[in-house]
This record gives C-alpha cells, structure tokens and sequence, in this order.
C-alpha cells in the first residue's frame, strides 16, 4: 500500500503543527511520499511565506531595500527549525535566494522558495529523502503543465525511493527557470506525485475536517461531506470551495486514485472521500454550495437575434479576440447575456463594446457589474423534483433578487446569478432549506 500525503500550509506553520504531521506520517508505513505547502497562517491575520515572498521579491525588482522583509522569511523558518531542535542551517539556501531575488530571478522563483525551503526542513525532520521539484516536475513553454515529459522522469525517480518528501507548487520551464501552478497548486503536485507513484490512495491534509457543505467562513460549522464525485467536486472547487485546487483532480482521476481530505489537527475524523462514483446517497438532496464574487454581465439585445445566423458565434469571436474566456451565456430569443470575470473583462471594456457593436449590431447593450455566482452542486438532484423551486423560494423568502439562472444539461449544478452585496445572505438561504430544513 502506497499513500501519497500532503499537508497545506496551515498544517505546516509552526513546529507545533510539524509535530502532529511528524505523527500522522509515521503512523502508517504506507504513507511514503510526502508533498508540502510552505508555512502557512499560524492565526487569522497571520501572514502566509509565500505572501511574505511575494511582497519581499516586488521590493527586489524594484531595486528597494528588501532585508527587512528577507530577515522576517528567515525568521520563519528558522523558528520552526530550533522548535524542532533540528540540526540544520538554511544559510547556504538563504544566500542563493537573495542573490538571485537581487538578480531578478522572477516572482514565480520567489514563491517557489517557500516550499523548497520547507521541504528541506521537513525532510529533514522525517529522515526522508529530499527530491527538488524542479528536476521531476516540468511545464512546457507556454508555461501549462507538461504531464508527458514529467511522466518520463517522476515515476523513475521515485520508483528507486523508499520515501521522498517533493515540494509542491512549483517545476521548471524548458530554459531551466523556476514556474509556479496558481495559487493552492501543491494539491496539484500532491495529485501528480500520486498518479506518478500509482498510490492507492491521495491524503489531503489541511485544517478543516474534509469538504463541507458551504464554506465555514459563511456558516457557522457547516455539516460535512463525507463521500463526494469528482464531477461534483470539481464543480465546487472551481466555484471556490478553496479546500482542494480545481486542477488537482484530473491527475489522480485519470489514474482511478481516490482522494481523502483529512484534519491534521483531528487526524480521527473521517474526512471527505472523493471517488470516481459511488451508490452512496449524500445525507441532503445537495452535496454543496460554493460561489464566487467578482463577475460582470454584458447584456445584448437585438430583435429577432434568434433567427439571426451565427450571431453567437459573432460575439463569443469578439470576446476571444480580446482574450476573455466567457463563464456563462443565457440567452433569450432576442437577449444574450455573457457572463465574464469583472478583473479580465474591465481594462478590456471598450475594445469588448466597440467589437461588439462593430460585428454584432445590437439594439443595446448594457453591462451590470458586481455580481457573484453561486453553485448549487449535487448527484442527487436529478432525481429530487422541485429543487430549483426550493432553491428560488428560499432566496424569495431571504429577500434576495435573483439576476441569472443556469442549469447544466448534466443537472448536476444549478448556477445562480445574485448582487455580490446579496452573496452571503444568498448562500445562507439555499444552505438552510436544504441542511437545517432538510426540504
Ligand atoms: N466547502 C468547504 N469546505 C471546507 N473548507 C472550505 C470550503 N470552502 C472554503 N473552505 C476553506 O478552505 C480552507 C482549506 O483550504 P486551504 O486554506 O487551501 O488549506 P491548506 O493551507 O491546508 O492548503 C478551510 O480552512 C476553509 O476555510
Ligand atoms: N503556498 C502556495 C501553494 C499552496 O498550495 O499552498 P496551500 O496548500 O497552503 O494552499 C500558496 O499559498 O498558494
């Protein structure tokens, strides 16, 4: 039995939390390959390494004085290490770095730093072998994850190890530069660390005792989830439930490995099981709730647009011409309406307008900003009648208007378009009728 484990920054943030990892790892022989995050928050207003990183490297480039803010990383990390009464010094590591922060080595190197350094520190700890993700974990030059080439060189590593620690988050591009996944990515390395090892399982490690509900930070000790699909997970985890990233399921999925998000500081708990499908019946007609803010609506009208050949066609071109992915797209038959991430969509504005009037030729257009989406996830709806009824009657009774509604052919999430000032109420309500009320 393999298992890979990785634990999330906040499992790893002091040395009071590397002691519980130390226990949950020897606790099982099985548990050989180890992906960690850099130290994350100790407490709410905590700053995570990787955010210190960020900051200090932005002083760097600029030519600033960055020692201050290099010393306070040090400090971190050295923190942990006599914590531990380990005999390890990090000067060497630390030297580089700053030479290289000096010598503009890219903000993407500078995040990196804070799981490579962990990993020395843990590896260290555990008495495991240390293997740099740079040398097994590679992107191609467009900067997206290259699985053939790392497919050639990770399993091979691996195979001649008993155990490893592997950092995540980060691998090198072609020219040998350091590059990152997006925020949260170590769950991506810890996936393809376990598809490369063939593990029989994929032990994700954070502070909450597996996926829940709805986020806790908008209910108050959300029921949780204690089986869920990939398909209904990924719905989740793209819409925000920030447990797991959302690119961290296609390596295991592929490879037909489960997940299991567990509780470093309740280790007992169950967890949340995440498999390719299950007879299970989850505990409500939904399995989850999860949203977003930060999204922008450009509304088209035009009449007779529906009997218009290729009028979609012809706005969806102008959007992609100014490099903006659409979220969704209700349409009526004289109305469309295009959903867009407000941060991409914004300082494309008015290329986006004139494309559209200039190629289109709509009645009107108008653009509503500030909306936030809402998922409203579950492999159990397809078959409970009256859910998007229930739904919209909790939002009715919660006083919340609702500005979108769409429904996958799959009926396996109803997306739902609300003010961002209504969001919290919004999540509020559909978590209710559904987990307290159990309708
Ligand atoms: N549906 C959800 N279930 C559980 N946690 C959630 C959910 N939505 C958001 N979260 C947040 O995700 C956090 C765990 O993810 P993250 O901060 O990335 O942890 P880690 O540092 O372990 O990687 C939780 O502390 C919780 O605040
Ligand atoms: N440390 C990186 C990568 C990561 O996955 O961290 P965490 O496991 O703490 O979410 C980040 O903050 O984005």
């Amino acid at each position: 039995m393999t298992k890979v484990v990785k634990f999330g920054g906040s499992s790893l943030a002091s040395a009071e939390q590397f002691k519980k990892v130390k226990e949950i790892i020897t606790a099982e022989s099985s548990r050989r390959f180890v992906v960690p995050s850099a130290p994350g928050k100790r407490f709410s207003n905590d700053t995570k390494v990787t955010d210190m990183l960020y900051g200090c490297y932005d002083l760097a480039a600029k030519g600033k004085d960055f020692s201050s803010e290099f010393d306070a990383i040090k400090e971190r990390y050295y923190g942990i290490i006599n914590d531990l009464g380990l005999d390890l010094s990090l000067e060497k590591e630390f030297e580089t770095i700053k030479a290289c922060f000096i010598g503009k080595a890219g903000r993407d190197y500078a995040a990196s730093r804070g799981e490579y350094l962990n990993g020395i520190v843990l590896a260290k700890y555990l008495g495991y072998n240390f293997v740099d993700a740079a040398d097994v974990i590679y992107f191609n030059d467009q900067g997206q994850f290259d699985s053939a080439r790392t497919n050639e060189v990770l399993p091979q590593r691996l195979a001649t190890l008993d155990n490893a620690v592997i950092p995540g988050f980060y691998g090198s591009m072609p020219n040998d530069t350091i590059k990152t996944f997006s925020r949260g990515g170590s769950d991506v390395t810890g996936s393809i660390v376990a598809a490369a090892v063939n593990a029989d399982l994929y032990e994700n490690w954070t502070d909450v005792s597996g996926f829940l509900v709805c986020d806790p930070r908008i209910i108050d000790n959300p029921q949780p989830i204690t089986t869920i699909t990939y398909k209904e997970l990924r719905e989740l985890s793209y819409m925000g439930a920030g447990v797991l990233h959302e690119d961290a399921i296609f390596p295991v999925r592929k490879a037909g490995i489960p997940i299991n998000i567990k509780n470093t500081n309740k280790p007992e708990d169950m967890g949340t099981m995440i498999v390719e499908s299950t007879s299970q019946k989850p505990a409500f007609t939904i399995t989850g709730i999860a949203g977003k803010k930060g999204f922008t609506v450009v509304n088209i009208e035009k009449d007779m647009m529906n009997a218009e050949l290729g009028f979609g066609r012809r706005v969806l071109e102008v959007f992609e011409k100014n490099g903006i992915c659409f979220e969704h797209m209700p349409s009526g038959i004289d109305t469309m309406s295009v959903v867009v991430h407000q941060a991409e969509f914004a300082p494309k504005e008015q290329e986006i307008m004139s494309g559209l009037h200039r190629n289109c030729h709509p009645d009107t257009i108008d653009i509503e900003t500030d909306l936030a989406l809402i998922a409203v996830v579950g492999r159990a709806m397809k078959s409970n009648r009256g859910t998007a009824g229930r739904i919209f009657s909790a939002l009715a009774h919660a006083h919340v208007n609702v500005k979108m509604i769409d429904q996958g052919s799959s009926e396996l999430n109803i997306i739902i378009g609300v003010n961002e000032a209504d969001f919290e109420s919004a999540m509020k309500a559909i978590y209710t009728i559904f987990v307290d009320t159990q309708l």
